[in-house]
């Protein structure tokens, strides 16, 4: 699957040659048919060319990092010809101002401050070179319609920016909450949800139980069937706790062969009751031909005020009964 950035990516050269399509055509067209500039006219039909053949490319061959540097060479070559051609009065050397969001982001910080500073380079050179020559700038039609859509470039190029560090920060987060194996809540996340439940402020949450629960003689399925084996029984324990269980309700991998679920709203009998269900259902699971894994569950309550270590190692406590008392079984700890 690719990532949250390379996603990113892709759709920015799309959505830039796309603009670049759209608006080479559409001003073409009007060069043509309204104001026969058809020097300015045949630079934005190779601009639309450009464009298309970029994308083609893009779509064919994937090579993100080369369809970057094309995209920027596009833009550049688009900006520089721009100015050249609709001097005098028209502000069209603002749009040089949209190649630096377009080319750090494809390009990187790196690269993209080097090829900033050649551009701007130029166009200060330019614009030297243009001075003496210069007619007053004023305000007219094509001024103000370079003003709008420079606007509206920085606009989309801002709001993609953003997105995209919102998107990339909830991926980093979602990742380093979740457990790669069983696609479960982390301890990571499972000791924050816990504080969240015995913090003293926390006076929506009546009562709730945690529980732990551990598979039993887990190593001799691994030692028999090997590591890869044992992992898909974690993952269908996983995914049966996870699907058993209800949407507010908490689930996690402690750490190894041990699950923990957090059930709010519910005590220590009602959290029980669920653990006898999730038993029974893990021991008629058919995982290995005449083979039967169980689990023992370890459950206790969770109180507002009560320190989350205390909960934890009172579930600890009922688990390591369960194992006492010979596996396959629900011991709570009042
Ligand atoms: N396949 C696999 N095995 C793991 C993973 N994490 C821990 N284990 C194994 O889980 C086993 C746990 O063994 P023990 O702690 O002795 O517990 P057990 O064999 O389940 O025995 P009881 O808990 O007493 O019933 C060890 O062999 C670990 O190597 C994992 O991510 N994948």
């Amino acid at each position: 699957m690719a990532s949250t950035a390379y996603r990113h990516q892709y759709t920015l050269v799309m959505s830039v040659l796309w603009i670049i399509g759209v608006f080479s055509f559409v001003i073409g067209t009007l060069n043509v048919v309204v104001f026969a500039a058809y020097e300015l006219a045949t630079f934005n039909y190779i601009s639309l060319t450009a464009a298309v053949l970029i994308g083609v490319y893009h779509q064919r061959h994937r090579q993100l990092r080369r369809s970057s540097w094309l995209v920027c060479l596009a833009i550049t070559f688009n900006v520089m010809m721009f100015m050249h051609l609709v001097t005098g009065n028209s502000y069209s050397v603002l749009w040089v101002t949209v190649i630096p969001p377009i080319v750090f982001f494809l390009l990187g910080r790196k690269v993209g401050a080097w090829y900033t500073a050649i551009v701007f380079g130029y166009t200060i050179g330019f614009m030297a070179y243009q001075l003496p020559r210069a007619q007053p700038l004023t305000m007219g039609l094509g001024s103000l319609l370079n003003i709008i859509e420079v606007f509206t470039a920085h606009w989309f190029l801002f709001r993609h920016y953003e997105k995209s560090r919102a998107d990339a920060y909830d991926e980093l987060e979602r990742l380093s909450n979740t457990d790669r194996l069983t696609g479960l809540a982390n301890r990571l996340s499972l000791d924050a949800t816990l504080s969240q439940f015995t913090r003293s402020e926390n006076d929506k949450v009546n009562e709730a139980a945690v529980v732990l629960a551990d598979i039993d003689h887990f190593k001799t399925i691994n030692d028999r069937f090997g590591h890869l084996q044992g992992d898909r029984v974690l993952q269908h324990i996983a995914q049966l706790l996870r699907l058993q269980v209800r949407e507010s309700d908490f689930v996690g991998r402690w750490g190894g062969e041990e699950f923990m679920l957090i059930l709010p709203n519910t005590s220590t009998t009602e959290a029980f009751a669920i653990c006898e269900q999730l038993r029974e259902q893990i021991a008629e699971l058919k995982l290995f031909p005449n083979e039967r894994t169980t689990m023992s569950f370890g459950v206790a309550s969770l109180q507002p005020n009560q320190a989350p270590e205390q909960a934890v190692a009172a579930a600890d406590q009922a688990l390591y009964e369960a194992k006492h008392q010979g596996r396959n079984r629900t011991i709570m700890n009042f």
